[in-house]
């Protein structure tokens, strides 16, 4: 087994020996996610379920490369849906198959989805409400209704993984004000009040200042990851003000070595990571594998549908 690194989460520490991932698929997005190791070459893990990410850096930083590890993950795990954005459609296309969604330069898409998401969080949050409950988990207690023996199954919805490559490009570029500040509040709402219900929003953008994300909705990110910057400003404005002061400047990173970058979580301090990187082809295969075990697993619901009773 290889060593693990002690990550600094938001919820405390991923503590240094647990097993990096549970072998055999399919992954659970309850787990921490691997994504690559740290400067003494311990696999770092980071835990993204009840949290967001942001990932900021310069172009070629390797952004969209992270985005990717993430997504591969993700995609492998049958208890979670995949929402994926993109603007440039190739960083994230690979994808599109294990996706419920897959909007690409479309402002007006983009918006609706997001707006569906939210009535969705709303819906999930009244559910809770009524439940008695605070958030989603992983399996809940039960009685079986056939022996009343004490069991456990799935939690009654599942977490969406939302995968964002390029915010600037749906908050800043395209359509007009309105809609780019109508998208930027949607997001915001997504970050601040989806975690509990599942909803894990994963953005990556070149510059997250002011003019491209609001900071109320950038300080939201409980964990960030700042590929190489192209000064210090901008690599405090990824990681929070302060660090460059501290000695942690991502400007410092080698133009020559993307996939480097700071990585921190709320309430943690920055680690120096370099992350895991899966060419195109991997990618494709990955995607591929997913989305076929995905079909499998639709059909298997669906299957199991159609042997419950009716309903009185
Ligand atoms: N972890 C890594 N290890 C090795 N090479 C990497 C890694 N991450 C990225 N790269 C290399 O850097 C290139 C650029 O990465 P990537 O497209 O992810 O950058 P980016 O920050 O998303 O850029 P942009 O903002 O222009 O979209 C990749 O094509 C790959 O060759």
């Amino acid at each position: 087994m290889l060593p693990v690194a002690v990550a600094n989460t938001a919820s405390g520490p991923v503590k240094s020996g647990l097993p990096p991932v549970k072998p055999g698929l399919p992954l659970s997005i309850f787990e921490p996610v691997p994504v690559g190791i740290d400067e003494f070459g311990m696999q770092v893990l980071i835990r993204l379920i009840w949290r967001n990410l942001l990932i900021g850096g310069e172009p070629g930083a390797g952004k969209s490369a992270l985005l990717n590890v993430l997504v591969a993950y993700a995609a492998l795990c049958l208890n979670c849906k995949l929402i994926l954005l993109d603007g440039k459609q190739v960083e994230l296309g690979q994808w599109r198959k294990c996706a419920e969604a897959f909007v690409g330069p479309d402002i007006a898409q983009a918006f609706l989805l997001l707006t569906r998401l939210q009535t969705m969080m709303d819906n999930r949050y009244a559910f809770l409400l009524d439940a008695e409950r605070r958030k989603v988990v992983e399996k809940i207690q039960t009685r079986s209704p056939v022996t009343g023996e004490v069991i456990w199954v799935p939690d009654a919805f599942l977490p969406y993984v939302v995968a964002i490559d390029e915010i600037a490009y749906y908050s800043a570029t395209v359509g007009d004000k309105k809609q780019r500040d109508s998208f930027s509040e949607l997001l915001r709402d997504l970050v601040a009040r989806g975690r509990a219900v599942g909803i894990i929003v994963i953005a990556a953008t070149q510059r997250p200042s002011s003019d491209i994300i609001p900071t109320s909705l950038r300080d939201l990110f409980a964990w960030r990851f700042a590929g190489r910057c192209t000064n210090d400003s901008s690599s405090d404005i990824v990681l929070g003000r302060g660090w460059v002061e501290k000695g942690w400047s991502a400007n410092m990173i080698s133009p020559n070595n993307p996939g480097a970058g700071l990585l921190i979580a709320e309430g943690g301090s920055p680690q120096l990571v370099k992350t895991a990187y899966l060419d195109d082809r991997t990618c494709a295969a990955i995607a591929a594998y997913a989305a076929g075990l995905r079909a499998e697993h639709r059909a298997e619901q669906q299957r199991n549908m159609r042997l419950l009773p009716p309903a009185v």
